[in-house]
């Protein structure tokens, strides 16, 4: 596990975009595995920037996003598809039918998640996912107690996550219970894992991955059955880290 230290958000954000841009503008054909969440936003727009001023091509990426809710329309505002062309997909040049996200509005969502675990599979499995992490320690959306060897599957969202995620709702009630999310099985099945970390209120989820122990209360910490993981924090989310020798400056 490579931790690269960085000051800000910003840095992170930075650092984020280099190296995947250095995947994307080298690669012949590139699987990215890609993020919701607050974290990656910044570099979202990095990306943007360095299309419209740059021209870096998409046309040979394709994606698949880790989660998404069950019940809310493509369309609705807080849904994961209209996240990700809102801060992505609108501004690129990836082409519409190399984009996947979960379906989290399928009739049967068992055979969602056995249908998204084999396009995967189909497309060569994820080159490099980018990945947040939620202060319970969770990764996509697998709650603590989530098997290591888990695909893709229907997760009841911790009440602790549901209340995280209200800030983008008008209030908790509208947060939806349930999520489709790729399991820990298949993030562990990606090449290279990308996991940005940010600010103090995860300061303690990272100290606890950095620990080293492997626990399933604890999903980050199947990362470090992974072998080419980097991490990317600032100052605040490291603060509790005495990791220093470890730690790219
Ligand atoms: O980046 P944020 O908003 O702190 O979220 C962290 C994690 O939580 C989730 O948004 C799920 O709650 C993940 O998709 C994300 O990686």
């Amino acid at each position: 596990m490579q931790i690269i230290r960085v000051e800000d958000y910003e840095d992170i954000s930075k650092k984020a975009t280099e190296i995947l841009l250095d995947r994307i503008r080298t690669a012949e054909k590139l699987v990215l595995g890609l993020a919701t969440g607050s974290t990656p936003v910044l570099t979202y727009q990095y990306l943007v920037k360095d299309h419209q001023e740059n021209q870096t091509s998409y046309q040979h990426v394709t994606s698949f996003n880790l989660d998404e809710y069950i019940g809310l329309p493509v369309e609705d505002p807080n849904s994961y598809h209209t996240f990700m062309d809102h801060h992505l997909f609108n501004h690129i040049d990836i082409p519409r039918e190399q984009i996947f996200l979960p379906n989290g509005l399928a009739d049967n969502q068992q055979q969602a998640c056995i249908d998204y675990e084999k396009q995967i599979q189909n497309h060569g499995g994820i080159d490099l996912q980018l990945l947040g992490i939620g202060s319970n320690g969770h990764i996509g959306f697998n709650e603590p107690g989530t098997p290591f060897d888990s695909a893709t599957h229907i997760v009841d969202l911790a009440e602790s996550t549901r209340k995280a995620n209200a800030r983008f709702f008008d209030s908790i009630e509208e947060v939806p219970k349930q999520a489709i999310t790729m399991g820990i099985g298949s993030i562990l099945r990606s090449k290279e894992i990308l996991l940005l970390v940010s600010g103090e209120k995860k300061s303690k989820a990272l100290a606890r991955l950095l620990e080293k122990q492997v626990d399933s209360q604890f999903p980050a910490s199947a990362l470090h059955h992974h072998a080419h993981v980097t991490i990317v924090a600032d100052k605040a989310a490291l603060q509790y880290t005495n990791e220093k020798s470890s730690v790219t400056q």
